[in-house]
């Protein structure tokens, strides 16, 4: 089958949905170009197939092919933020990192390997997890790329800055705990939203405060409203790089049941995606959108939400760069 693509502004976007029905053909992000047919990209989304770090349903490890087959929808213009992401740069998607799902330390290393070499041409990288153990290595690449400790917004129903479980440093409850002892992190900027659920005990709230993480609760969004919480949010990052996280388990299990570790009590996908528009002209450089786990999903309900939520990262990051002028063309 021949490709018939949108070409805009020189940059190659997605296969035309208007010749080519939009079920048929590979399953790339958005139906995107492969990194291969490009000659550059300014964004590359690449997908991390490991689930080696969960601690209850595992799964996750099939989640980046799962966002792809749930982005077959996705058009090129996004209404929300008046951008089209795919014209203003050049988009594509960089298939998957081939990662030990046996040595968990070999894992981390080739993903931080592999986001460096990635990002080695000045290129944003959108990642597509895996479970959330990921968000260190690609942290540590982050941090090298921008030169210095990044702000970060870590979207999750949990707080993740936990120390071990059954004496593992490596896992997917743990990464941000890491991630500051490991000196990589603004701790000045650094903020989970959309936490809740039950804890270990108080003493998880004290550690992760000690660090410096200041935390947005799922209800804080429900008494607040977005606006309010935006604005606070805006005002602790300022122009700092900026790394977004987010573990799709954010959302309520009802917008979100395909996941490892699901949370009552979560925000809607249409109360995540404003604060995402919220967070327009800052300095993202690099995000990622984790813990999907299809086999718990239906409908590609989860596929679907995380693939919108790649979307808008994707606007907000094509938009800053066409913006400061970084882009190729
Ligand atoms: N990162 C995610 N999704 N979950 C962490 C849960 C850790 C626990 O089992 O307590
Ligand atoms: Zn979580
Ligand atoms: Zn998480």
């Amino acid at each position: 089958m021949k490709e018939i693509r949108i070409e805009e502004n020189g940059n190659l976007g997605p296969i035309n949905a208007a010749q080519i029905p939009r079920y048929a053909g590979f399953g790339t992000y958005a139906r995107l170009p492969r990194l291969d047919q490009v000659q550059q990209a300014d964004i590359k989304i690449v997908g991390v197939p490991f689930d080696t770090g969960v601690s209850y349903r595992p799964g996750a490890r099939f989640g980046a092919n799962h966002v792809r087959e749930s982005s077959r929808l996705i058009r090129p213009y996004n209404p929300a933020t008046d951008s089209s992401p795919f014209a203003q740069s050049q988009v594509a998607d960089a298939g998957d990192m081939a990662v030990n799902p046996f040595n968990i330390h070999e894992a981390i290393e080739t993903i931080e390997h592999e986001a460096l070499e990635l990002t080695a041409d000045g290129a944003t990288l959108v990642t597509l997890g895996g479970d959330h153990t990921i968000a260190l290595p690609l942290l540590r690449a982050a941090a090298r790329r921008a030169g210095a400790p990044v702000a970060m917004l870590h979207f999750d129903a949990h707080l993740d800055t936990w120390d071990t479980y059954f004496g593992a440093e490596y896992t997917h409850g743990t990464p941000f705990r890491r991630a500051v002892e490991e000196g990589i992190l603004d701790t000045e900027a650094i903020c989970h939203v959309g936490t809740r659920g039950p804890l270990y005990g108080k003493k998880d709230l004290e550690d992760d405060k000690r660090f410096g993480f200041g935390i947005v609760t799922s209800s804080d969004v429900y008494y607040q409203g977005v606006r309010e919480i935006v604005d606070k949010l805006r005002v602790r990052i300022g122009n700092r790089p900026l790394y977004i996280s987010v573990d799709i388990d954010v959302l309520d299990p009802a917008h979100a049941p395909g996941t490892g570790t699901p949370e009552a009590g979560g925000i809607t996908s249409r109360e995540l995606l404003e604060i995402l528009r919220g967070l327009r002209g800052l300095n993202i450089v690099g995000a990622d959108i984790v813990e999907v786990s299809p086999a718990y999903d239906h409908a590609e309900m989860t596929g679907v939400a995380a693939s919108h939520v790649t979307y808008d990262l994707i606007s907000l990051i094509s938009d800053f760069r066409s913006r400061e002028g970084v882009n190729a063309r």
